[in-house]
């Protein structure tokens, strides 16, 4: 058999005692329940928790999978109180959006339009909403996460750059969130190209001063405004991605030398447009112009600063329609005091709008535009739909493709891991149970038993599961498929995953789960294995979980309900002797499943029960003398 190591997840994180502010779902919400998978447990649980008390949507153009609500109300009846009263999903827009979009998210959802909220009454307001659709100037920032209390399932950035939502709050507090990353590409290449050839010919300025000056004194300035020309000119992409391509596509028409620097860009896409991918400092070097299109981020913040000016070409000229902090804006206007820079033309900055006192914006060789770059009817439009159609997903259960912080899983795969979702909650469960108290987890493994290669493995979804199997037990944590990986670091657990080799059918993507908990004592020591972890063993089985080794026991009994697990002298009528004292208390065996390792010396029974047997009956069962331990469980 050959072992794989898939990945691992390792954090020395100790503060076990300080609750995690995470949202409450509502576990347990029939609602929530997928119905594909016979699965007591929801993808949309998974992937946003509980958002999805809510109709169906009429009309829209949402192209999804049909939920499990949708289902569900299909088989109620018609007149039934609890569909009828469902509250619909609510959304918060707080910035101007397409009515496309709108007319989207009406159909679904109550939505509310807040525009120019102040960062104080957003968070005032914020707690009574599911989604929050925000464009670049909503500053969604952890005060935001706290304030929803939970609430907020999903932050919606109707356009690319998501610098203004704190991505690590919304992972902490379980919120997905989504971008538009495509429908303003066109729009923003386009404003570039305008503030390009704009800056080179002078037009914003010549335009205001032969205004004010034919109505003060009537004079016609033609050689103020002498420009320069872009064919034949080297202009440099920094940030060679939609936007940036799109760009180069353009410069190349207008006869530029186009030449770019993105160190993740793939070269033949550069190729096929004709463009040169060089280093950051080859491309500052060599070019009349520089065209910014990367992202803001901590590597990129104020990249563009004296030290980079001072490398530039003499009279370079900078165009930037990403975002404002990628300059250092103050040696900005020292380059262009000092010349090194002849002229900008901004769209961004970094504090929109700028102080009115603004020395760039004054620069009589800056132009600027108030972020316009996705400001087209058209773009506006797309980004709506687009973003509609991402929170509208997601606050049905679906994981976006657009969702910027979390695994991005596909349908094909969430429907193919389904039944083994419900399986790994449910191993991670039993796991923790099994544990005696007062030692901390630190440590679990998990091995998947799969005859396929471990490229072609998706575990993020199953490892989710079994965390939130292993942690929601224990704490008051709400995980999900967003927050499952964070939380377990922040707990202190190391999850490490392994991949054996199993000649079983492809079409399966698991054969079984194992679940091992090292380095904890256990409240069942037939759970043990010889290493000391403890480790339970499931399969899917015509789609519903069981529980198939126990330690060193091989069982077979169906994850339903709750669980015996009991160690015993191996002796005829052990079975008869624990199931009259069940059915004494009125407590009824679903399942059965007796094993052992050597004849008469010492067997476990796992037993499926549809009640939790009360304390007396557990009590009858302990002072079986043949019953070394036993445990009860609750699934
Ligand atoms: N002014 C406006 O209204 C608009 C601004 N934008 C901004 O334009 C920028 C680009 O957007 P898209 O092209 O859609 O994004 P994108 O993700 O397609 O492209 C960004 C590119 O920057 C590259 N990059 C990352 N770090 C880099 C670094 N240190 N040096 C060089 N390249 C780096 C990435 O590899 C990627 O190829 C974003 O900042 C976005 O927010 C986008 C649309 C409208
Ligand atoms: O999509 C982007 O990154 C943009 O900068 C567009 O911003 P906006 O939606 O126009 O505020």
């Amino acid at each position: 058999m050959a072992a794989t190591s898939i990945s691992s997840a390792t954090n020395k994180l100790t503060d076990r005692s300080r609750p995690l502010p995470l949202h409450t779902t509502a576990a347990g919400s029939s609602a929530a329940r997928l119905s594909f998978a016979n699965s007591s447990i929801s993808i949309q649980k998974l992937a946003i928790s509980a958002a999805s008390r809510n109709p169906a949507p009429r009309g829209s153009a949402v192209s999804a999978l049909k939920t499990a609500r949708e289902s569900e109300q299909a088989s109620k009846p018609r007149n039934s109180d609890s569909a009828e009263k469902s509250p619909k999903p609510t959304v918060l827009v707080s910035e101007k959006l397409g009515e496309a979009g709108l007319d989207l998210l009406r159909s679904y959802g109550d939505v509310e339009c807040l525009y120019d909220l102040s960062p104080e009454d957003l968070c005032a307001r914020i707690g009574e909403f599911d989604a929050l659709i925000v464009r670049s100037g909503t500053k969604v920032t952890r005060q935001v996460f706290e304030a929803a209390k939970g609430k907020l399932k999903v932050v919606g950035r109707a356009g690319v750059g998501i610098d203004n939502v704190d991505l690590q709050a919304a992972t902490e507090f379980g919120c997905l969130v989504v971008n538009a990353p495509t429908a303003n590409t066109i729009a923003a290449a386009e404003h570039g190209i305008a503030l390009l050839a704009g800056m080179a010919r002078n037009v914003a300025q010549a335009d205001a001063s032969m205004k004010a000056v034919i109505l003060f004194t009537g004079q016609w300035q033609r050689t103020k405004y002498v420009g320069v020309s872009l064919v034949g000119k080297t202009l440099a992409i920094m940030g060679f991605g939609k936007v940036g391509s799109e760009v180069a596509r353009r410069a190349k028409g207008l006869g530029m030398h186009v030449i770019a620097h993105d160190p993740y860009a793939p070269a033949d896409r550069a190729r096929a447009l004709g463009v040169e991918l060089v280093s950051f400092d080859q491309a500052i070097s060599t070019a009349d112009f520089v065209s910014l299109h990367m992202p803001l981020t901590p590597t990129t913040n104020k990249i563009f600063n004296d030290a980079t000016f001072a490398k530039m070409k003499k009279g370079v000229r900078i165009i930037n329609v990403a975002r404002g902090g990628v300059i250092d804006e103050d040696a900005l206007v020292r380059a262009l005091d000092e010349g090194i820079v002849a002229q900008a033309a901004l769209d961004v900055f970094t504090k929109e709008p700028p102080s009115k006192d603004s020395k760039l914006v004054q620069h009589e060789n800056v132009t600027v535009t108030p972020h316009l770059g996705a400001s087209t009817k058209e773009a506006q439009e797309g980004v709506a739909v687009e973003i509609a159609e991402a929170v509208v997903g997601a606050l049905r259960g679906e994981l976006s493709a657009t969702a910027v912080n979390a695994p991005m899983v596909p349908p094909e795969v969430m429907s193919e891991l389904a039944p083994y979702v419900t399986l790994a909650e449910k191993l991670g469960r039993l796991a923790v149970q099994l544990a005696a108290g007062g030692s901390g987890i630190q440590s679990v493994k998990v091995v998947y038993g799969s005859s396929r290669d471990s490229d072609s493995l998706d575990t993020r979804l199953i490892r989710a599961m079994i965390v939130k199997g292993i942690i929601e037990p224990i704490s008051d944590a709400h995980i999900n498929l967003v927050n499952a990986d964070f939380i377990a670091k922040q707990k202190g657990l190391r999850i490490s995953e392994e991949k054996v080799a199993v000649d079983s059918s492809p079409d399966s993507p698991i054969d079984s789960i194992q679940v091992q908990i090292s380095n904890v004592g256990s409240k069942f020591e037939s759970a043990l294995l010889e290493n000391g972890n403890i480790s339970i063993e499931g399969r899917v089985k015509d789609g519903m979980p069981h529980l198939t080794r126990v330690g060193a026991f091989s069982v077979d009994v169906s994850l339903e309900g709750n669980l015996f697990l009991c160690c015993q002298v191996d002796q005829p009528g052990m079975i008869g002797t624990v199931g009259n004292i069940l059915g004494e208390s009125n407590v009824n065996v679903s399942f059965m499943s007796v094993s052992r390792t050597v004849k008469r010396v010492k067997a476990i029974m796992a037993i499926g029960v549809d009640e939790a047997p009360d304390k007396e009956t557990l009590k009858k069962i302990g002072e079986v003398p043949a019953i070394e331990e036993f445990v009860f469980l609750d699934l």
